[in-house]
């Protein structure tokens, strides 16, 4: 039986694609062979050595210590785009909620009492002071055009606003996905020099720490939005406090509200909420148990932040894989272990990723323990595991 230790709720859908009888799913477990989990933060948990894969059913891995499980040999899986449509949605509407002042207007209407004639004539006498612009109006400029960034970009274009796109790394996918109408920025300060709307949809790395700062947001045209949805650091709050209190700024739209941010009218916050809908709790939890599935069974990744996609057909006999460094004479060495065991390789695959690797090796016959302890003494072997 394989465990499976969950650190957050992770859909019952999701969790059904591991069968019963392989599979033990409990939020406690000691040596568990894989962990499912979305926000919670494995930076200062003792992560047992029974773990060899981690499976985060969401986008953002900053709350997992990838760098220390590649040295392990431990891929880190996680959900590209599967909770993307849910995070475009909340964009728009927090734009909406920004530029049609939305969230005042509302907290209005609800101090109004008595009876509806008297309430439609406060509602007439009081509408003024909430009057807001239209999105047509207004630029964005999207920063980061993955599966979360030429969602909105896109949705954004339809709604009718002109769309500024920024993203030294855009993969191939994206650039075929984005709407020919978003233009490129051929740098940030090219990009906030034109925008009223500001959208973040970049990972938390040290390159995007305080990546929206004030002298950035200097080069905004007065009255602009910024919307952060990605995660908080990624703006600096302080200059973006001043420039709220300033007037520079209409308004903050965040998903990862501080104790600062709550305090002050002009910022919009919700609790976290871009990928909590139903379908994308669903989509990231198949998506994702389905990944690990397959790495605990076949060997197989899919969608690993760490290491190269491996993907081969499964064949007959015993399948032994390797994670390992990225460092030459790897396969050598592991085929003359093989060769000395009498071992023939019926199929091999090895991929790279910067400085991981992985090897699939299908061999015909039983293999002993001492071949795999002999694999796992290579200089450089990260991880090795023997699949039936
Ligand atoms: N609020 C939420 O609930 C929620 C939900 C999903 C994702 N997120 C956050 O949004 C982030 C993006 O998600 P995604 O699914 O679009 O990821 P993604 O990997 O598909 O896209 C990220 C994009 O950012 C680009 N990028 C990286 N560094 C950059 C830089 N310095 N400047 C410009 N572009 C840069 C990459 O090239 C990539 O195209 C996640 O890492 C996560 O932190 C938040
Ligand atoms: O990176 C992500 O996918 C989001 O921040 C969602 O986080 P959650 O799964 O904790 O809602």
């Amino acid at each position: 039986m394989y465990k499976i230790l969950t650190l957050n709720n992770i859909s019952v859908k999701g969790l059904k694609r591991l069968p019963q009888d392989r599979y033990e799913i409990a939020s406690e477990f000691t040596t568990p062979d894989a962990i499912l989990l979305r926000s919670f933060k494995m930076h200062d948990m003792e992560i047992p050595d029974t773990v060899a894969a981690i499976g985060r059913a969401g986008a953002g891995v900053n709350n997992i210590p990838v760098d220390k499980m590649t040295a392990r040999g431990v891929p880190v899986f996680n959900a590209p785009g599967a909770n993307a449509n849910a995070v475009k949605e909340l964009v728009v509407a927090g734009l909406l909620m920004a530029v049609r002042n939305i969230y005042p207007a509302m907290q209005f209407a609800g101090t109004l009492e008595g009876d509806d004639a008297k309430i439609s004539k406060e509602v007439e006498a009081g509408k003024k002071n909430y009057v807001g612009s239209e999105l047509p109006s207004k630029t964005l400029g999207v920063i980061g055009l993955g599966a979360i960034g030429v969602r909105v970009a896109n949705a954004a274009s339809a709604l009718g606003m002109k769309v500024v796109g920024y993203d030294p790394k855009i993969s191939v996918q994206s650039a075929w996905k984005l709407s020919r109408k978003v233009e490129q920025a051929v740098s940030l300060d090219h990009l906030f020099s034109q925008c009223d709307c500001i959208s973040v949809h970049v990972p938390l790395i040290d390159a995007t720490k305080g990546l929206v700062n004030a002298e950035r947001i200097a080069m905004m045209p007065a009255g602009g939005v910024i919307v952060n949805l990605a995660r908080g650091g990624i703006c600096d709050d302080d200059a973006v406090l001043a420039a709220l209190d300033s007037g520079h700024l209409q308004s903050y739209v965040i998903d990862f509200p501080t104790g600062q941010l709550l305090q002050h009218k002009k910022v919009i916050s919700f609790p976290h909420l871009g990928a909590s809908t139903e379908e994308a709790e669903e989509n990231c939890a198949i998506m994702v148990a389905d990944q690990v599935r397959e790495y605990l069974e076949d060997g197989t990744i899919r969608n690993s932040v760490n290491f190269p996609e491996a993907v081969m057909p499964r064949g007959s006999g015993k399948r032994i894989t390797v994670a390992n460094n990225n460092v030459p004479n790897m396969v050598g060495q592991i085929s003359t272990i093989l060769a000395d065991a009498g071992l023939n390789i019926a199929d091999l695959l090895n991929k790279s990723r910067g400085d991981a690797a992985y090897t699939i090796i299908d061999v015909d016959g039983d293999v002993a323990d001492s071949v795999i302890q002999s694999i796992r003494d290579i200089d450089g072997v990260l991880s090795v595991r023997l699949l039936g």
